[in-house]
């Protein structure tokens, strides 16, 4: 396991000087991670698709954290950058097949950026990430509301260990193991990207989700629901896997999906859970470049990932 420091040359774009401060794009104010830098956003890289590999899925999600700085770069600044700071760590690369090991290197990292009162972006990564991430806050919230934007559970059993499809299984047993209460929200879920004994066992586990199709019928009803549901939580981990929007949006994806979720309807559930303040942990999975069309997941996974780093924390 190696960690790739902070690249520069990454976060390149468009230089409109005759504009002033009014033409920042972010590759111009991103900065280098260091632990006395004040900022309040930190991009975290977790460059794994072994869980992928492990779950009979399509491999190449290792290769996204990168497709999404080089999107992010050249988006303009619409936010005051001298309070909204935002730092890059760099990357945590999971090589030959070890991702316990990588993962216990992203629990202590993102688990230190928590600990200084900044928010970290994780960029997986297949969706594997989850459950670092999910132990690094662990490490500091007695409870945690984990919201999961997905068209999938992702409540398989290991079998005999962890996938991109077992995260949320993993958190349920975390959770039953340490006193904590289990409290999993799926949001844009399809009935046909889960078997029965997958909907079987979030009953079990008390998961409470959200049909796509529900969310094509009345958005503005499913947003009511989620204000009250996060009206009695404190703090939440928010996850979006890339897989929950249509194909037609997210080709480049492991496994697309039909009748997905649109950018506009992501984009507002976003909205409403950040304008909780309760956001502690927010991560972005499942990008897989190798199977994107002209960049269209990439992008759609930075427009993503750029409403976090709007707001203000
Ligand atoms: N992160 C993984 N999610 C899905 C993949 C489904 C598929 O490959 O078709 C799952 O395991 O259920
Ligand atoms: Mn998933
Ligand atoms: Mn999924």
């Amino acid at each position: 396991m190696i960690i790739k420091k902070f690249d520069s040359s990454i976060w390149t774009g468009r230089l409109d000087e005759e504009d002033g401060l009014g033409g920042l794009r972010l590759h111009q104010i991103i900065t280098e991670y260091t632990a006395e830098l004040a900022c309040s956003k930190v991009l975290v890289g977790f460059e794994s698709d072994e869980g992928v590999a492990r779950n009979k899925g399509r491999v190449g999600a290792k290769n996204a954290p990168n497709e999404i700085r080089k999107a992010l770069a050249n988006l303009p600044v619409h936010f005051d950058h001298e309070k909204t700071k935002v730092s890059d760590y760099g990357n945590i690369v999971c090589d030959d097949k070890m991702l316990e090991m990588a993962r216990e290197k992203q629990i202590e990292i993102v688990s230190k950026i928590i600990e200084n009162n900044q928010l970290p972006i994780v960029l997986g990564g297949g969706h594997e990430t989850a459950l670092g991430n999910f132990l690094a806050l662990a490490k500091h919230a007695p409870s945690i509301t984990i919201i999961n934007i997905d068209a999938h559970f992702d409540l398989r059993k290991p079998n005999p260990i962890s996938t991109s499809g077992t995260p949320f299984y993993e958190m349920h047993d975390y959770c039953k193991s340490n006193n904590m209460p289990f409290q999993y929200l799926v949001i844009g879920l399809q009935e046909n990207g889960n078997t029965q004994a997958l909907f079987n066992r979030a009953d079990e586990f008390g998961t409470q989700y959200i049909m796509a199709d529900e969310i094509h019928a009345n958005l503005n009803q499913v947003l009511d629901q989620l204000k009250q549901f996060i009206a009695q939580n404190d703090t939440i981990y928010l996850s979006l896997d890339m897989d929950v929007f249509d194909g037609a949006f997210a080709p480049g994806v492991s496994a697309p999906s039909i009748n997905g979720l649109t950018p506009f309807q992501v984009k507002y559930l976003i909205k409403l859970l950040l304008n909780s303040g309760k956001v502690k942990l927010f991560d972005v999975v499942e990008l897989n470049p190798t199977y994107d069309i002209d960049q269209r997941t990439a992008k759609l996974a930075a427009q993503m990932v750029n409403e976090i780093i709007k707001y203000l924390y």
